[in-house]
């Protein structure tokens, strides 16, 4: 086995996920955190209590406060922080981004502000050109699992092909199968406006509403998104694929999911702070909503379950109301919706 070295920014639940199993690849892995006493409880317990209690790092994972430490002779770059601090940690990054280094990017979001996706993100901070080198990496793929080996499908994707077929050997390993995706957008997309519908999903079951219910939100939740990805220039494969439907599916009904979770709290009445307060880690989601929203309304895209969603989280509309809402909307036909234009 090639060993590489590899840095992991973001001490979370993917990063530490994601240390662990490039380290049982055998590679020599950094993970970079904000805190000093952060890195150094890591290097000495050997375990993230706070976001994947009952994991142990491999001895090749050394935790690591500075960036120019975890960054020195690093082969690849995988940013794992949330989508809200990512343009911040990409510029900490440049200065210390060793040239022919390749950059993966385990994050799902969308940027508030910009309305951009992170590799658009990405490009603004590095260049146009550093995109050849950019990967995202994206699809079912809970932390807790990924770290106790639990076999895992993913998909990478990039815009040039080669930079994605090298993250997918740099990646794949016997537990964790990778996939390769030219459609860089889709991709991003798909694993981004999941969660509104996982967040959706969870409002729906914390009001106590059943099976038929879910599978509703989850089948037309993938049409919003297909219908907007489309719009966003994606491939429409791609949301059949492991970054559609896959993750779709993965979100919306795994015991693990943040964005499910938040949404149960609010279905159960709780406000959009306490339900965060509750889950305690990321719930990308919540911002992907305004922007799908945003996107939404600016481009003429229909999107009934992003709007509810919307008005819940940031209208106090009661979540019972938005299900008679979606309910009650004039009759519709199914095929023709998913001409997604
Ligand atoms: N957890 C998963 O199973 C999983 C799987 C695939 C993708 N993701 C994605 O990975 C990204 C990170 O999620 P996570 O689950 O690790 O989140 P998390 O809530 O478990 O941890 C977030 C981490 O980011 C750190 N952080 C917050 N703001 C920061 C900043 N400004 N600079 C540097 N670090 C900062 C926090 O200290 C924490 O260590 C999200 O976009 C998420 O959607 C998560
Ligand atoms: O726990 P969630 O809801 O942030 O989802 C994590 C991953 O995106 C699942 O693939």
């Amino acid at each position: 086995m090639i060993s590489l070295r590899a840095a992991v920014l973001g001490g979370g639940s993917w990063g530490t996920a994601l240390a662990y199993l490039l380290a049982r690849k055998g590679y020599k892995v950094k993970l970079w955190v904000r805190r000093e006493e952060v890195a150094s409880e890591l290097n000495t317990r050997r375990e993230n209590l706070r976001y994947l209690p009952g994991v142990f790092l491999p001895e090749g994972v050394t935790a690591t406060a500075s960036l120019e430490e975890a960054l020195k002779g690093a082969e690849a770059v995988i940013f794992a922080v949330p989508s809200h601090a990512f343009r911040e940690v990409v510029r900490e990054t440049l200065p210390f981004l060793p040239p022919g280094a390749y950059v993966i990017n385990g994050a799902k979001g969308l940027e508030v502000e910009t309305r951009l996706r992170l590799s658009q993100v990405f490009a603004t901070e590095a260049g146009e050109g550093a995109l050849d080198r950019y990967v995202v990496l994206s699809g079912p793929s809970h932390a807790e699992e990924v770290a106790r080996e639990q076999p895992t499908a993913v998909v990478v994707a990039s815009r040039r092909w080669e930079a994605a077929e090298w993250a997918q050997e740099f990646l794949m390993c016997p537990f964790f199968r990778v996939y390769t995706n030219p459609d860089l957008v889709g991709v991003e997309l798909g694993g981004a406006l999941k969660n509104i519908i996982a967040l959706g999903t969870g409002i729906c079951e914390g009001i106590g509403f059943g099976d038929n219910a879910k599978a509703a939100l989850m089948t037309r939740g993938l049409t919003e998104i297909a219908r907007l990805g489309v719009r966003l220039g994606a491939n429409p494969l791609t949301f059949t694929g492991l970054a559609g439907v896959g993750d779709l599916i993965v979100t919306c009904t795994s015991r693990h999911s943040r964005n499910r979770r938040a949404g149960w709290e609010i279905g159960k009445g709780k406000s959009l702070e306490e339900a965060l307060a509750a889950v305690g880690m990321v719930v990308e989601g919540v911002r992907t909503t305004k922007v799908a929203y945003a996107l939404a309304q600016e481009l003429g895209v229909k999107m009934p379950i992003t709007v509810e969603t919307y008005k819940v989280l940031f209208e106090g509309l009661s979540p019972l109301v938005a299900a008679q809402n979606l309910m009650g909307r004039a009759r519709t036909r199914e095929i023709e919706e998913v001409g997604y234009c």
